[in-house]
């Protein structure tokens, strides 16, 4: 298990260039699966999630080169559907949540797809049935070993049907995707999941032949066709970690300029944090966060009520950045309710925050309320465990606001999904070592 050292309470200045999206690359990844011709992929972040996801592809049979920094070449053209039988299979599947994805594609390609029970974020029940009940709507069989957690689906040629998602599941909605585009006949998938991530898969699987429109919205219509072909693609940068940085100018009273944001892809992301109190300025595709000198205020609703921040399926506000909202809330001038309404144990790290001397109330597993110091109080340093990928960097963010030299143990579960986070911190003056 690997450590970082922080010594908090300075200020940072600089520019930031966020990385390539995660959960984008997670699911892009996964379509090079459908076709045997060479797809180009840009701008994939260089973390332990992402390089498991390739790995699993090589050990599949997929041919992938290294072009340059954060760019490959795929090519499926002799995919070695005997690793999905091999106990080595069962243990790479379960390193990481994405790898649920490759099951569409093979089963599309290849008539099966298995897959052991995903890993991710211990951060509440996570289930699938929203996958595999999309598959088997398309005409696959479906079976599930509980000994081993062990889920499969097969089918000769799936077929085009209606289906209404019981939730609009983001890596359930582009599995069955990346299924029905090589279904017979016509698919509708009605309460689907529309984050960017998934626009970004649908326009690259269109780009390759795929014929799906609705990209956007909660109803997808898939023509199915034969066969798909090559493409080129480039990750968004990713918006959580641009909500991560958000957080961290705020909490550090630090001037920090985030690079090439892709304004548009943002959704709510920066009204939700100006709502916060954050002054955050538009300059062409960056967004520039003055030194918040005299802290930030949290808004009240327009008849004074105490302002609510809550997770929804996009357009709504991701789930993902909830963890840093709550942390930025323990300095704002003013109160916050922080509602997760997806996941049950996404909160339970608010302890650390408070050992750390936040005031919070922790209503229920879902709400916590924040009652901000208004930097008269600062947090004080301490140790501390990471307990998930996203509650770690807001710890992150506490120990680089605290005073004092605090511990972070368990960081592989940042590294998960934030490319060389300590360099990239130390080059815009954060005090941050890490001890293997
Ligand atoms: C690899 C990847 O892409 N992971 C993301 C993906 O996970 P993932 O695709 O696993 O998450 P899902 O969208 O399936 O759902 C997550 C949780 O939210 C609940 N739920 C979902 C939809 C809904 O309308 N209502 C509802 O309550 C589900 O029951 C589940 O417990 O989406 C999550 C929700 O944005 C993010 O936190 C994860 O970072
Ligand atoms: C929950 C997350 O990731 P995963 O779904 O990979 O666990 C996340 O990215 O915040």
């Amino acid at each position: 298990m690997a450590t970082f050292i922080i010594e908090g309470g300075h200020q940072l200045k600089g520019s930031i260039q966020p990385q390539g999206a995660k959960n984008e690359a997670l699911q892009i990844l996964c379509a090079v699966l459908l076709t045997p011709e060479t797809v180009t992929i840009h701008n994939i972040p260089d973390i332990i999630d992402v390089n498991k996801l390739i790995s699993l592809l090589e050990k599949l049979g997929v041919k992938i080169h290294k072009i340059g920094s954060g760019s490959y070449t795929f090519k499926a053209d002799e995919v070695n559907m005997k690793y999905l039988e091999s106990p080595e299979f069962k243990e790479d599947g379960k390193g990481l949540r994405g790898s649920i994805m490759i099951v569409g594609p093979l089963l599309a390609r290849f008539g099966k797809g298995y897959i052991p029970k995903p890993g991710g974020d211990k951060i509440g029940r996570r289930r699938l049935d929203t996958h595999f009940e999309g598959f088997i709507n398309l005409g696959a069989k479906f079976r599930y070993n509980r000994e081993d957690h062990f889920y499969g689906v097969e089918a000769d040629r799936l077929k085009g049907a209606y289906m209404l998602l019981d939730e609009a599941s983001v890596t359930g909605t582009a599995n069955i995707v990346m299924a029905a585009v090589l279904a017979e006949g016509t698919t509708t998938i009605y309460n689907a999941a529309c984050e960017p991530y998934l626009q970004q898969l649908c326009k690259m699987l269109n780009r390759m032949g795929a014929k799906i429109s609705g990209v956007g919205s909660n109803m997808l219509r898939i023509e199915g066709v034969d066969s798909l072909g090559g493409t080129d693609h480039k990750m968004l940068p990713d918006m959580i970690e641009i909500g991560s940085w958000i957080g961290l100018a705020a909490m550090t009273k630090s001037e920090l300029t985030i690079k090439n944001v892709s304004w548009d892809d943002l959704g709510q992301i920066p009204d939700v944090f100006r709502k916060l109190g954050i002054t955050i300025e538009r300059k062409g595709e960056d967004i520039y966060i003055p030194a918040h000198k005299e802290g930030y205020e949290i808004q009240s609703y327009i008849d004074g009520s105490i302002l609510t921040v809550a997770d929804a399926p996009w357009p709504g506000f991701t789930p993902d950045l909830l963890s840093i909202v709550l942390v930025i809330a323990t300095q704002a001038r003013g109160a916050v309710l922080v509602h997760q309404k997806m996941f049950e144990s996404r909160l339970f790290f608010v302890d650390k925050l408070i050992d750390m001397g936040a005031k919070i109330i922790l209503c229920d597993p879902h709400r916590a309320t924040v009652i901000g110091h208004d930097f008269k109080s600062s947090l004080k340093a301490t140790t501390m465990t990471s307990p998930d990928i996203r509650a770690g960097v807001s710890l992150l963010i506490a120990a680089l606001s605290a005073k004092g030299s605090s511990t972070i143990h368990n960081i592989e579960q940042i590294d998960r999904g934030y490319e060389r986070i300590d360099e990239r911190l130390r080059a815009i003056g954060a005090k941050i070592t890490r001890v293997n």
